[in-house]
């Protein structure tokens, strides 16, 4: 593909991801992947080189831009080298106009930096949520050591490393043989917030396609009971798998109805040693990784995922016995979900009390520990530990 051709495949691309930002469509990277599905001509690099521009284009743009070509122009005023693909000819973009409408360039829609200042972000903290995510795994110790001769080992998740960025994880031989999954060095650090002992029975109450269950396996030494829940069917039927490849036989799924859930977790009634809430959230702390994220959310959304956070964690708190855990966990840097959820939590729960993590990284942020990427380095994130009465 020509420079201008990328360009313009980037425009197009930029269309499609706004288009889903408003409708609630698919993710950027699936767009990606289904763009290029059909479009054989375009080489390994020209898929690399589109996706930075798309990237690049969409990390300047605070707010969903009016358009792919908006959001490439606000691109193009920062490098002259893109702006001189904007030629005319061939596949290229039409010529740059006089008076041609940009993107507003910005780190969020005003509304979510106001939230993020309010819930204690700087300002000096904000450009780092829009930044690059470094590639981290979690080292599997159900498995021998992985031969990894490009990784660093990571500073504070014990036996995590970090791999090059670019690095195409699932063609390595640790991946396929169980021994690595990828995993942001922060989540491997709240996850630590779980007591686990070998034996335990923990529920896993929103367990998606188990990247925390797993990791509470390797603690438990595989030893134990691991329930994984959730109520999206395709995320949770991608855990098996994973599980038999990481050599966990400890883990057992089901399936839930998201309006009747406690029903199916009978038997775990004020049973379980421990119970994860990774409850669905905004993922203002993931905006690194997603950076488009941040023109699907808003305020009604928001309402909604906190109403959804309060109910996951009430049905939490019917399956810890006494004096067990109940981890609660976003990846959200806003108060809404993350200490206000606590704090409504134990004004609701009389006899409940939060004790908090002693965790490698993050500082206490109300009743629990909140990591975020300027002071971390880490994705963004809140976690507390309930002890049941
Ligand atoms: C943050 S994600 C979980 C990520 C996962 N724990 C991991 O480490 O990869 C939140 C999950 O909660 C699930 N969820 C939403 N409502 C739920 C409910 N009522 N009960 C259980 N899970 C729910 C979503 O389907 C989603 O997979």
């Amino acid at each position: 593909m020509t420079p201008g051709a990328r360009t313009e495949a980037a425009i197009e691309l930029l269309d499609a991801i706004i288009t889903a930002a408003r409708e609630g469509g698919a993710a950027a990277d699936t767009l990606i992947a289904r763009y290029f599905g059909t479009r054989r001509y375009a080489g390994s690099k020209d898929r690399r080189a589109v996706r930075e521009l798309v990237y690049a284009a969409i990390r300047l743009a605070g707010d969903v831009p009016p358009s792919g070509r908006a959001a490439m122009l606000l691109l193009a005023d920062t490098d002259p080298a893109i702006a001189a693909t904007f030629d005319g000819v061939a596949h290229g973009p039409a010529a740059i106009g006089p008076d041609e409408v940009r993107a507003e360039p910005g780190i969020a829609p005003p509304w979510l930096i106001e939230a993020l200042m309010a819930s204690g972000l700087s300002a000096d903290a904000l450009p780092a949520l829009i930044s690059r995510a470094t590639l981290d795994v979690r080292v599997n110790a159900l498995k021998a050591a992985p031969d990894l001769p490009d990784a660093t080992p990571l500073s504070r998740a014990v036996g995590g490393m970090r791999l090059p960025t670019g690095t195409n994880v699932e063609a390595l031989p640790a991946w396929r043989d169980g021994s690595i999954e990828v995993q942001d060095e922060g989540s491997q650090i709240v996850g630590l917030a779980m007591p686990a002992r070998a034996g335990d029975r923990i529920v896993d109450l929103c367990a998606g396609a188990g990247g925390k269950t797993l990791a509470l396996a390797a603690r438990m030494q595989d030893q134990g009971t691991l329930l994984a829940c959730d109520t999206d069917r395709t995320r949770l039927s991608r855990l098996p798998a994973r599980a038999e490849r990481a050599g966990a036989t400890s883990i057992e799924t089901r399936l839930l109805d998201p309006k009747s859930e406690l029903a199916a977790l009978e038997t775990w009634h004020a049973s379980a040693d421990g119970v994860l809430v990774d409850a669905p959230c905004s993922g203002t702390g993931t905006w690194r990784r997603n950076p488009e994220a941040r023109w699907r959310l808003t305020p009604d959304r928001l309402v909604r995922l906190v109403d959804t956070q309060r109910h996951v964690l009430g049905i939490g708190a019917e399956l810890v016995k006494p004096g067990g855990s109940l981890v609660y966990i976003v990846c959200s840097l806003l108060d809404a979900e993350g200490r206000e959820q606590v704090d409504a939590f134990l004004a609701d729960h009389p006899g409940w009390r939060a004790e908090t993590p002693d965790l490698p990284a993050g500082r206490r942020h109300g009743f629990g520990i909140r990591l975020d990427p300027a002071n971390d380095g880490t994705d963004g994130f809140f976690v507390a530990r309930l002890v049941a009465p």
